[in-house]
Order: structure tokens, then sequence, then C-alpha cells
């Protein structure tokens, strides 16, 4: 309940119906109370204290035009109604809202993906709430486009328009299928890539544009190998050096007038950890895949600085952070390591929230 003319607490009784369906009730003469700027609630509530009779039944014929709409209550308008402290707020939005969108590909084709958005935009100090519905509205105004890193910075654009906002961010996560080939009997099979593009419009008006690739590999441990052929050699042991499912989360900054596709991350963590995991094995691809893990074992810190080693490189991207996280075969808990460019203002190798790179 808000101050101006129902500052107390109405009883039971009392207690107001908002309704304007019922039409006995509408016979009963409402209590308008005049919002601070001049928006009206209705409370409509029973003159003679009885219980209220409530016809409950919906009304299919009803089509509210633009002068009911007009006299609709819109909260977001109201102003001495913030509630706590009266600050601006980074970011208000909608988190994770589903679409097919036609996604780009290297080759010009566009592929259809389901989309997993979330678009947030800065709310200033003295304003109740965004309108809502426009985050997904505007987002809707583009949903028919091939969708690249780029169609993103268009949102953003129109986000602060329609949204009279100061800024703007929105991230469309998806997964990315590709054909991959067996190691060496020919087969393939489609590995899926969980990704996402994000584009942020800051107050300056900079345009910051992000890509981000969860990649899946096995890591087999150096340590363990040693411990293994030393068994074997010294003590005619057989010994199997332990080695897991692992993942690198990349999120790369893309300098600006550049582009990059997920597919360019992919190809840079194959480069890098040469181990991903497999979709069609036969016998005689399980064996290439266990010389390949020989030939390539890896400490979680050699994860990050081979990735490192790829995208330092790669002039289209300004920055980067890399977290990987081992699901150790060997403990109950995981190896894990992040590492970033070191850009000034830039990723500060967070420590991530790393549950969330279970595989
Ligand atoms: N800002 C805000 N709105 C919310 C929230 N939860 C629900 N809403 C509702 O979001 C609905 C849609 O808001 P708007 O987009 O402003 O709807 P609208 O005013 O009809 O849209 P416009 O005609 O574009 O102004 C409103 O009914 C809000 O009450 C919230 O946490 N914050």
């Amino acid at each position: 309940m808000h101050s101006s003319d129902c500052s107390r607490l109405l009883t039971k009784k009392e207690t107001p119906l908002l309704s304007f369906d019922n039409k006995q009730i509408l016979d009963t003469p409402p209590l308008k109370i005049e919002k601070n700027g001049g928006k009206k609630a209705y409370l409509f509530r029973n003159t003679d204290g009885a219980e209220p009779v409530i016809a409950r039944h919906y009304d299919h014929q009803f089509r509210p035009d633009a002068a009911y709409k007009a006299s609709l209550p819109d909260m977001t308008e109201t102003v001495d109604s913030v509630e706590g402290a009266n600050v601006a707020i980074q970011q208000v939005g909608i988190s994770g809202f589903r679409l097919p969108l036609k996604f780009a590909t290297p080759a010009g084709e566009a592929l259809t993906l389901e989309a997993r958005v979330t678009g947030t935009v800065s709310l200033q100090a003295n304003l109740k709430g965004i309108n809502m519905s426009r985050i997904i509205r505007t987002f809707y105004a583009h949903k028919d486009e091939v969708f690249s890193l780029d169609t993103l910075a268009q949102v953003v654009h129109d986000y602060r328009r329609d949204l009279e906002s100061m800024s703007a961010r929105v991230k469309v996560a998806f997964n990315y299928p590709l054909l991959v080939s067996a190691l060496r009997s020919g087969l393939e099979g489609y590995q899926y890539y969980s990704g996402s593009y994000e584009a942020v419009l800051e107050e300056n008006g900079t345009l910051r544009r992000f890509v981000e690739l969860d990649f899946v590999y096995s890591s087999a441990c150096p340590c363990s190998a040693e411990l293994a052929e030393h068994a074997r050699d010294v003590r005619g042991v057989y010994a199997i050096p332990h080695s897991q499912r692992s993942k690198a989360r990349i999120k790369v900054e893309v300098a600006p007038d550049t582009s990059l596709h997920l597919e360019d991350l992919i190809h840079h963590a194959r480069a890098a950890l040469k181990t991903e995991t497999q979709v069609m094995v036969k016998r005689e691809d399980e064996q290439a895949f266990a010389e390949l893990n020989g030939a390539y074992v890896k400490f979680v810190e050699d994860a990050a600085r081979l990735l490192y080693e790829q995208l330092i490189a790669d002039r289209r991207i300004h920055d980067f952070q890399v977290a990987c996280s081992h699901l150790e075969s060997l403990h109950s808990h995981d190896a894990v390591s992040v590492i970033a460019k070191g850009v000034p203002g830039g990723f500060r190798a967070d420590f991530n929230d790393f549950s969330t790179l279970l595989c």
C-alpha cells in the first residue's frame, strides 16, 4: 500500500477488490486514489461491510481499446514509489527467454538453433522499474535475421532507445552442432558445442562484443603417466595413469572492427588441447585416442597455458579469460586453473563458479 489516501492498512472487511469485470461491484462508488504523478488506482470495496460476492468469470469478448489501456495503472510510471535505497541499478531485465534463431555459419549458411536469451538495461535512481516486456519485444524485432555477433550490436542500441536506458547488454546462448570425423575409421558424427554471443553498450557509447565457448576434452595426467611407466619398468607392474573428462570455458572480447565466429574458438581449442572427446569410436579410433593422450598428457596448468598460446596469437581477440576444470578420476575434487590475458580493465581471471563447468 502506498501513502496518499489509504495510508492505514484496510481491515479484512474493507479488503479492496480489484475488478473491472463484475458489474455488481461497478455500481459501488469506487474509492479513487490519485497516485502521485496523476496515475489512478481503483480500489473497489463493498459499502455495507458484508463479504463481497464476486461473480468469477472471464469475459472472452472484452477487448481493451486505447482509452481503456490508457486507464490502466502503470507502476513503472509512479514516482515516489521506489522501495529500498533510491539508487541506480546496473542491470535489470529478463533472463532465459527462448526462441529459435538462425545462426550464420562461416560458410554463409544459416542454422536454426534454440537460443536462450538474457537481456538487461541499466535503471537510473528515482525510477521504479523498466518496461519489462520491451526486453523481449525489442529482441523479437530481430528474430527473423541471421544472427551473428554483430546482430547483437543492433539489439543493444535498440534496447537503449526503447527502454530509454543509459546502458544495455544482451547474451544469446546456444548449442552449435559440427559434424566431426573419427580419428582413424573415417566415420562421422555430430558434436555439440555450448557457446554464446554477447554485446554490451556502455553508458559512454562504447560497444563491447564477446564470444564464449565450453570445450570438452580428455586430460591424461603427466605425473601419473610417469609413475605408471616407472612401476612397469622397475617392478614389472601393469599400471594405468589417471585421465578424465575436462572442460575449458573460453571467453574472449572481440577487437573493435573485426568479427569472430564460435567456430574460430573451437579451432583454437582443438589446436591447443588436441584431445577433444570423441563422437564415433571404433577400436582403431580408441587405440588412436590412447596414443593421442599419450602424446599430449597435460596438467590443468598446461591446459590453461596451451590455450593462452593460441588465443594471444589471434589479433581479432582483444582480451580473454580461460577457466579449466579437470574432473579428476584420481580425486573426489577437481583440478582447476584460470588465466587471463591481462588487459588493463579487462578480465581479471575471476575465480569462476567451477560448478557450472561440470561436464
Ligand atoms: N519493471 C518490472 N516489471 C515487472 C516485474 N515483474 C512483472 N513486471 C510486469 O511487467 C509487465 C510489462 O511491463 P511493460 O513492458 O511496462 O508493459 P506495458 O506498460 O504494457 O508496455 P509498454 O506499452 O511498452 O509501456 C508489467 O505489467 C509489470 O508489472 C518486475 O520485477 N519489474
